[in-house]
């Protein structure tokens, strides 16, 4: 059984998807150090945000095929070291849109009521209303950074309360904003207007510090300010400073800059118009059910081979696309394994070119596939579906891409053909009926093998006699030979033979079959 590692608070119904899979650990409390002790012995980690999952602790999974982040932010997860490893990171993008989306309506409608302090002055013995009087919402501005699924939700929200909305999203289309009812315009424009300000953005180099005192500077006087996405979107020194002098009249942060807060942060000591919860935004029943189905689900699947559908570092594939490209996927990989034992040394460049049914977008995969058969030799099981298109990448082996949707022979065909130090190998491979895979040309060769684990094939000259004294040799060498083929473009000319093997080739075999008068190479293929 694979071993799942699960090192954050996640519902119990992820768990129990898990443990039909896998031995499950639960352990929430270890430290960095612990958490890299332990996490050799892992196949796969489900964690929430609590997790800080640093090139160093990416680098100590040694085992690991998945890291699955049961919500959305993956910034506390260093997927290039991910990737580089071949672990697929997976998320659950909508999961928690409504609880955070509600979270946030919740923080604006606090800050204008001063909700909590008030709550808190009651319960402290007090009968004070005077302190306490708030602002509408209704016909005010609300400015939104990051028009995505959270950002949407608030907009919507937010309209139904009688509020005009701005957004900001450089990455949105125009029509988009229109059809949600706001008004996309640019960063300056939004904090000039807006009477809230919301963040829903992923923190990325781009959105650090993005507000900061320059930014609060050109805001309205008497903002209010609400970040419910990640810290460090929002200078906390400048906000504070900002609180402090007046100029914002509230803030609501549900992240932090550091998280846990520091118990001695200064937001802790600001006043009423400060509001500030524990990176509650997805904190929902529904939503901690949905993020743990979600992310439990595809640690099952990829942990059984099976793709998973929101991967951040592979393109996701729909179950419908999957169940159509796997034998193509094993097509290719095939395909890529053999051209590159017969390049036999360093490949430069490699062609692809997808003919029939998979010469469409959804087919890049079965590019990478290629690429994983291809490098497999050298890197052994090193190399997989996320990390194969970087390893080709970094070995310097060019990829171009060819699509032909005609269809000739069979509905749908893979031709790799691989440049090297040793010169140029082509094969061509098809499926027979929906799933038998075939391999239809060797070096332009045409044949028809149904590959198998041993293979040997040999170019030779077409001419009596060569076959049999092939086969002999075998024979001598007690290797049995499962069943043959020979290509030839004309009589006597020259061909190709493969041989489907079910024992390997005895070193030295192959130098006496290179030697037999009219062979002029031989190659054992080893899948
Ligand atoms: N507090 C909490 O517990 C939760 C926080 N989050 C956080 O909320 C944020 C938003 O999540 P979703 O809406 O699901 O993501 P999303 O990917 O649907 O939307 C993000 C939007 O931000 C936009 N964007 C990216 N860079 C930008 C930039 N430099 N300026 C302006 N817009 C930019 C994108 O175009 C996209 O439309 C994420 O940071 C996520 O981690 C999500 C769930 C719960
Ligand atoms: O795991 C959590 O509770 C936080 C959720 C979150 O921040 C996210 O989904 O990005």
């Amino acid at each position: 059984m694979p071993k799942v590692l699960v090192s954050d608070p996640i519902d119990q119904v992820g768990i129990d998807i898990l443990s039909q899979v896998a031995t499950v650990d639960v352990k929430t409390t270890l430290s960095p150090e612990e958490l890299i002790q332990v996490l050799p012995e892992y196949d796969a980690i489900m964690i929430r945000s609590g997790t800080k999952l640093t090139k160093e602790a990416v680098e100590a999974g040694k085992n690991l095929k998945i890291i699955g982040r049961a919500g959305v932010g993956v910034d506390n997860v260093d997927v290039p070291t991910a990737t580089r490893m071949g672990i697929v990171v997976v998320n659950s993008p909508e999961g928690n849109t409504i609880a955070a989306a509600e979270h946030t309506i919740a923080m604006m409608m606090s800050l204008s009521r001063f909700i909590p302090a008030a709550n808190a002055s009651l319960k402290g013995g007090k009968w004070d209303r005077k302190s306490f009087t708030g602002v509408e919402v209704y016909k005010k501005t609300l400015g939104i950074l990051g028009l995505g699924k959270i950002g949407s939700h608030v907009a919507s929200v937010a309209k139904a309360l009688g509020m005009r909305i701005f957004a900001y999203d450089p990455f949105l289309t125009t029509e988009r904003a229109e059809k949600l009812g706001v008004n996309l315009v640019e960063l300056e424009i939004l904090l000039r207007e807006a009477d809230y300000i919301t963040l829903h953005l992923p923190k990325t180099k781009d959105t650090h510090h993005l507000i900061n005192a320059d930014r609060i500077t050109i805001m309205k006087d008497g903002v209010r300010i609400i970040n419910c996405a990640r810290g460090g979107i929002i200078d906390e020194v400048a906000i504070a400073e900002a609180i402090k002098s007046g100029k914002v009249a509230g803030i609501a942060l549900d992240v932090f800059e550091n998280e846990p807060l520091e118990a001695e942060s200064g937001l802790r000591e600001l006043g009423a118009n400060v509001i500030l919860t524990p990176h509650l935004g997805a904190s929902t029943e529904e939503a901690q059910t949905n993020v743990a189905v979600d992310v439990a689900e595809q640690i099952r699947d990829v942990l059984l081979g099976l793709p998973a559908r929101s991967a951040v570092n592979i393109p996701g594939l729909r179950p419908d696309v999957w169940q159509k490209l796997k034998p193509y996927l094993q097509l290719a990989e095939m395909l890529g394994n053999l051209v590159g034992q017969l390049a036999g040394g360093r490949v430069d460049n490699l062609d692809v070119k997808l003919q029939g049914e998979i010469a469409n977008s959804e087919s890049q995969p079965v590019v990478v596939a290629a690429l994983k058969g291809l490098l497999s030799p050298a890197l052994r099981e090193r190399v997989n579906f996320v990390n194969a298109s970087i390893e080709a990448k970094e070995r310097g082996i060019r990829v171009t891409e060819t699509r032909d949707p005609s269809v000739e022979d069979y509905s749908g065909s893979i031709h790799l053909t691989a440049h090297g130090s040793q010169g140029q190998q082509s094969v061509t491979g098809a499926l027979l009926g929906k799933s038998e895979i075939r391999i239809t040309s060797i070096n332009g060769f045409p044949i028809n093998v149904a590959p198998t684990h041993y293979m040997l094939l040999t170019l030779h000259r077409d001419m009596p006699g060569i076959i049999g004294r092939i086969g002999s040799l075998l024979g001598n060498f007690n290797v049995n030979i499962a069943s043959m083929q020979v290509g030839r473009r004309m009589v006597r000319g020259e061909a190709v033979m493969v041989l489907n093997i079910d024992d390997p080739l005895p070193s030295g075999l192959l130098d006496e079959i290179v030697h037999i008068q009219g062979v002029t190479d031989a190659f054992v293929v080893k899948l």
